[in-house]
């Protein structure tokens, strides 16, 4: 989809992007970096709207340098920032996207409906768009975005400015649009855990340059960690921690994570015998009930403590909101939320 070659930006002063070597597939890929990392300088380098100060980049093929209107064809633009005319309706607003796309008034005006409706926007859409909330104006620019049915999107920080719930909703919506409709995305952020939920693929910028380029599984890999969660019993009124001693008397390196689970430390080889094994004998000598016994996968953030060549990097995450500095539960706990909720 994207492939970039020693691609950089400069302005006076400041170099936005450093040389950056970078390809991205099919799928959601996310950008992450923080403030100032030169996400948007990317975007803006690939869609041809900036010239780069040298390298090269290819989008779908075509040279950003070269053909950026072919790209732009084929390429959706969500961009950071919004100058949505405030007298104008959504809909009168994305059919004029659309007929700048090059569709004949009445496909633009058949797709302006579907994606107004699949981005949520319902009787709204014929309000004037002044007196929406940020989260309809962040699913107008959604939807302008693929209203010419583009095969790749590229979305510039589309969670900015909005309320944990309102974030959620634009991350499922995100991710449809690759399910849905098998568009390609690119989508920025500089919160991590955001990604981490609907990215195949993240990309790390710092400073303008490359620090990773990796499927999400290469993030999250498993580690040696064993989450494991048992039921309480009469003898037993705290499960975790009878299982916790036992396992200490046992000489099995183990700690709580602060809830229900008891994390268990397998050496690597010694997942046999001497690790899932005890721990089962263990839950069974203690009458207990074994809820769930998995793996756990690194969460992104933990990845962030080193570079791509092994020197420490800082996080590249620095959440605004302090809603969105929570950091998100481990997925094993936020299953163990799940199950209790339903
Ligand atoms: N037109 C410009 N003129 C001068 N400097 C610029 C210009 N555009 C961006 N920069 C600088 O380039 C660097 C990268 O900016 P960029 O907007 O690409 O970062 P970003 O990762 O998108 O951050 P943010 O999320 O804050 O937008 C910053 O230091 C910024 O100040």
């Amino acid at each position: 989809m994207i492939v970039t070659e020693g691609l950089s930006k400069r302005y006076p002063g400041v170099t936005a992007l450093d040389r950056l070597t970078v390809s991205i597939g099919p799928g959601v890929t996310g950008l992450v970096g923080a403030n100032g990392a030169g996400k948007s300088t990317l975007i803006k380098l690939l869609l041809g709207l900036a010239p780069a100060s040298e390298g090269t980049s290819l989008v779908l093929g075509k040279d950003s340098a070269t053909e950026g209107a072919a790209i732009r064809e084929q390429v959706g633009y969500m961009p950071e920032h919004d100058c949505l005319p405030p007298d104008v309706p959504a809909t009168e607003f994305v059919v004029h996207m659309a007929r700048m796309s090059g569709l004949p008034r009445a496909a633009a005006r058949e797709r302006t409906a579907d994606t107004l409706r699949h981005v949520g926007l319902y009787e709204e859409r014929y309000r004037p768009m002044g007196g929406y909330s940020t989260g309809m104006k962040q699913r107008v620019k959604l939807a302008q975005a693929l209203v010419h049915d583009p095969r790749l999107v590229l979305l510039d920080e589309p969670t900015n400015g909005l309320d944990p719930a309102g974030r959620d909703e634009m991350l499922a919506l995100i991710r449809r649009v690759h399910t849905d409709f098998g568009i390609s995305v690119l989508t920025t952020s500089h919160l991590l855990g955001e990604l981490e939920r609907v990215s195949d693929h993240v990309v790390v910028i710092d400073g303008g340059k490359l620090l990773r380029s990796e499927p999400i599984g290469g993030f999250t890999s498993s580690t040696t960690t064993l989450a494991v969660e048992v039921t309480d019993s009469d003898l037993h009124p705290s499960g975790a921690t009878s299982l916790h001693d036992a396992l200490v008397t046992a000489g099995v390196t183990v700690r709580r994570d602060g809830g229900q689970l008891v994390m268990v430390e397998i050496p690597p080889g010694e997942a046999g015998e001497r690790g899932y094994d005890t721990v089962r004998d263990t839950i069974t000598d203690l009458g207990l009930g074994l809820i769930r016994m998995e793996q756990r996968r690194r969460r992104i953030a933990e990845v962030f403590s080193t570079r791509a060549d092994g020197s420490p990097a800082e996080p590249p995450t620095a959440p605004t909101a302090p809603a969105a500095a929570a950091p998100a539960p481990a997925p094993a706990a936020q299953e163990g939320a799940d199950r209790r909720a339903e």
